[in-house]
Order: structure tokens, then C-alpha cells, then sequence
């Protein structure tokens, strides 16, 4: 069985690690013993667990998942090189972390918080040669596309790894609306959440423009509601927030 050696316990980590457990023997490094305790039970299963202080990466397969502002202080503390880094951290450049860690290969990786229930959209893109490694690994959480370019990852990571906070946002104001309406909170939330499972299952093959056809009846609901959503320029926020996502990608 190979190994995945975790540098960083939170919650990506843990979703990583837990599409991985069956397939992989999983090492998980951290700063503080009792959190790595508690990825152990969380994951359900022994793990071998380490301290960062100088630990040796020497041709280990390493999975990054710590924050991008901690890349300098993380890497001051290892040793050896790794065979290849794996790094899900945001915006975080390759030339960066080459300059940090010390490996023979990298590849960027942007999973999303689906990650947790097995179904990640993850973005890859780094060292060719780890293109089907990577697309292994990460299919074990859901599904994977491999771009040609940092710039597109970035552009992905604003669109599928922060889309669920962008669809949360859009989830919780149709539920308040129906709610001003005279909903009943419970049933409002019910009914929101069924409407995004179909949905989730339709957009897989009707092109957005098309789904919204066949919901509008001339004259009807749909058109009325559709209209105030242009009026508030739904469109175009959306269009924002995905550039002001991907040029905070660029900055991090
Ligand atoms: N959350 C999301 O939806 C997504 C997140 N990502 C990326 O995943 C990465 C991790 O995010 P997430 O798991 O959500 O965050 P968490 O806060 O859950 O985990 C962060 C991890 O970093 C460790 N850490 C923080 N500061 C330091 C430090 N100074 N030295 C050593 N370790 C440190 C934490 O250690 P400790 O437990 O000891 O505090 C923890 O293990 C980020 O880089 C983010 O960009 C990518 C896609 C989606
Ligand atoms: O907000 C962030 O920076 C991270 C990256 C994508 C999702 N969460």
C-alpha cells in the first residue's frame, strides 16, 4: 500500500484522507499532538501521526494542507525531499512552493468543500508526470479535471472552491424570501434543498440557458421572478465575484 503523508490536519485533510483510507496508508504531521489525536478518531482508523519539528520528507508522496500563509514557517521545519508535493493551498504558485519545500515534483490541486461528502470538484494542474497519480488520488474524492495552467487553477478555485460559498448564499436568500412570503422556515429549507438536489442532477447535461427555457412559461412565475433577479444584477455580481476571486488568487 502506498503512503500519503499529511502536512496539516484540519479540514481538508481529514475529507482528503478520508477518500483515501481504504486505498492508501495515511501519515498525518501537525503541530499539535492532540488535534493529530483527534484526526485519528475522526478518520477511524491508526494512522501514523508526527510533529513537524524537523520532520523528514525524503521521498515521501506529500499531501500540503495547511493555510498559504503558512508556507515559510511549515517548510523551515522539515528535512530530506519529498518525491512529489501535492499542495491544495489557494493561489498558492508552484514557484513558491518549489522555493519553499523541497521536492522533485509539484502539483497544485484545488478541491472544494464537497470533498467532504466524496464529491470535490478538484481542479489539478503541475508536474505532467504525476497527471495520473494526481487524477487517481483526487477521483478518490470525487472528480477531477487537469488544466494546462497556474492562471486557470486560479480561475477554478474562484469558481468551484469558493462556488459553495457563492451557492450557499443563493440557497439561504430564495429560503428567506419564500419565508417573507409566509413559508414555514422548516418546510422552506426542505423545499430549498430538494431544489437543489434535482437541480445538482439536471445541470450535469442541459446547458443553463436551455433548463432556464424550459422552466419559463410566457407570461408565468418563472418570468416574474427571473426579471427582478436581472433587475438586481444577479449576472453580473456573479461575474464579479469570480474576478475579484480569481485576483485575490493571485495576490495570496
Ligand atoms: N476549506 C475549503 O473549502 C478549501 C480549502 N482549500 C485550501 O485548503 C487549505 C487548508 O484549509 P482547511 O483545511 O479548510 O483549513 P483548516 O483551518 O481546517 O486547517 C488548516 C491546517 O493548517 C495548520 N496550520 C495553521 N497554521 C499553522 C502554522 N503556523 N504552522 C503549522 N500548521 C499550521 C492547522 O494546524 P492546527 O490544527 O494545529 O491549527 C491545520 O492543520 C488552505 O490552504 C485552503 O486554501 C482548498 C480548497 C477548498
Ligand atoms: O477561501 C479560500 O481561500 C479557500 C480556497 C477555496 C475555498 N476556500
Amino acid at each position: 500500500m502506498k503512503t500519503i503523508t499529511f502536512i496539516g490536519n484540519g479540514n481538508m485533510a481529514l475529507s482528503i484522507a478520508e477518500g483515501l483510507k481504504e486505498n492508501y496508508k495515511i501519515e498525518v504531521v501537525g503541530r499539535d499532538s492532540k488535534k493529530l489525536d483527534a484526526f485519528e478518531q475522526k478518520l477511524g482508523l491508526h494512522v501514523e501521526k508526527s510533529l513537524l519539528d524537523n520532520y523528514n520528507i525524503e521521498q515521501k508522496t506529500v499531501m500540503l494542507c495547511v493555510k498559504p500563509a503558512n508556507v515559510e514557517e511549515v517548510s523551515a521545519k522539515l528535512q530530506g525531499k519529498a518525491e512529489i508535493l501535492y499542495s491544495v493551498l489557494a493561489g498558492t504558485s508552484i514557484e513558491k512552493l518549489k522555493n519553499n519545500f523541497n521536492t522533485s515534483a509539484v502539483v497544485r490541486a484545488m478541491p472544494n468543500l464537497a470533498a467532504s461528502v466524496g464529491k470535490s470538484m478538484t481542479t489539478l494542474t503541475g508536474d505532467t508526470a504525476y497527471k495520473e497519480e494526481s487524477q487517481t488520488l483526487f477521483s478518490s474524492i470525487g472528480t477531477t479535471r487537469w488544466l494546462g495552467s497556474e492562471k486557470e487553477i486560479d480561475i477554478a478555485t474562484a469558481l468551484a472552491g469558493s462556488g459553495p460559498a457563492y451557492l450557499a448564499l443563493i440557497a439561504e436568500s430564495l429560503t428567506d424570501g419564500a419565508v417573507k412570503q409566509g413559508l414555514k422556515r422548516d418546510d422552506a429549507m426542505a423545499i430549498m434543498r430538494g431544489l437543489f438536489d434535482g437541480f445538482g442532477t439536471l445541470i450535469q447535461d442541459i446547458h443553463p440557458a436551455l433548463l432556464k427555457d424550459g422552466v419559463m412559461s410566457p407570461g408565468g412565475t418563472t418570468a416574474a421572478g427571473y426579471a427582478a433577479l436581472e433587475q438586481g444584477n444577479v449576472r453580473n455580481a456573479c461575474i464579479e465575484a469570480i474576478e475579484k476571486a480569481y485576483k485575490k488568487a493571485v495576490e495570496l
